[in-house]
């Protein structure tokens, strides 16, 4: 595990502020009197890895938005350590598909701005540039440091917002698409890392991704969306591989394609059943 992770997580430890388990009851969710998420139920417990997926438009981002209180349901609660809360959450970290960048600040100012909320005063200005540096090493942008969102390239971005992320070193990692526009080495290096901070540190994290074969090689649990509107959870499935997980044998063993060509058919499934409603929306490729 790097230095730098292991280094805001004792920080973290010392302020005892994690949370432990996060629940949806009954959620539903409306824009604008149409409804997007129906009846949302679920239990995410500490440390767990949560992917979320589902067509387009299912909700899943939306679903997000109302675990980390940045938005309000139209009825049901969102549950922190069974305590019903209204509020932003205040230990976690946000990937959105927008990069959560600032963009009046440079890669390495962005990350300092988050450190100081975890780390006050501990550090001098110094010792926080140092730390965000090292931050941005490891998802390869010790080159970007000085550079703007702006003059940044959407993979770049993303990684920048990752690298923000893992440097408040929040309890409850909540991740949207967050590898979408990187290449396939850039994906599966920070893919491992992300796993570690899950696995050694006992991070909860809730994972937006299309991609089945991503969501298998990460999850505990796949949370499966019907087509929206509204979306609904259509199946919880449990990943039947133990971890660590040995990604190159896994891919290649019969087990593994048997599980993707499932999770695919759950998914295919519910967008037929749209189809068949003639409503347009795109069946998931490898699946069908
Ligand atoms: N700010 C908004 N105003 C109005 N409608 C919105 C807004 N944000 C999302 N929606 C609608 O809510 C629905 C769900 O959107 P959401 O982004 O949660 O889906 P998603 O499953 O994350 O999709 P994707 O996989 O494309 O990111 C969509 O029909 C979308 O048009």
């Amino acid at each position: 595990m790097a230095k730098v992770i292991q280094e805001v997580y004792k920080v973290r430890e010392k302020q005892n502020a994690f949370q432990t388990k996060i629940e949806a009851k009954s959620l539903s969710f409306s824009y604008e009197g149409v409804e997007i998420l129906q009846d949302i139920n679920l239990t995410i417990k500490k440390g767990e890895f949560i992917t979320l997926m589902g067509p387009s438009g299912s909700g899943k981002s939306t679903l997000l938005r109302l675990l980390t209180g940045l938005a309000q349901p139209k009825s049901g609660e969102v549950l922190v350590d069974s305590v019903s809360t209204k509020k932003a959450l205040p230990d976690s970290a946000v990937v959105f598909q927008d990069y959560s960048l600032f963009p009046w600040l440079t890669a390495e100012e962005n990350i300092i701005l988050a450190m100081k909320r975890t780390m006050k005063k501990s550090k001098s200005k110094k010792e926080l540039a140092h730390l965000a540096g090292q931050y941005l090493e490891l998802v390869q942008l010790g080159h970007a440091v000085k550079k703007y969102p702006g003059e940044m390239s959407g993979g770049m971005r993303q990684r920048a917002a990752i690298a923000r992320a893992l440097s408040l070193g929040a309890d409850l990692m909540f991740m949207d698409e967050p590898f979408g526009a990187l290449d396939p080495v850039t994906r599966i290096q920070l893919q491992d890392i992300i796993l570690q901070v899950n696995r050694d540190q006992q991070r909860t994290v809730v994972f937006v991704t299309h991609d089945a074969e991503e969501a298998i090689i990460l999850a505990d649990r796949i949370v499966m969306f019907t087509p929206g509107p509204p979306g609904k959870i259509a199946e919880i499935i449990d990943v039947p591989f133990k971890k660590p997980r040995d990604r190159k044998m896994l891919i290649e063993s019969q087990e593994f394609i048997k599980f993707r060509n499932e999770i695919l058919r759950v998914m295919n499934n519910g967008i037929f059943k749209k189809l068949e409603q003639n409503e347009t929306v795109q069946p998931y490729g490898a699946g069908i």
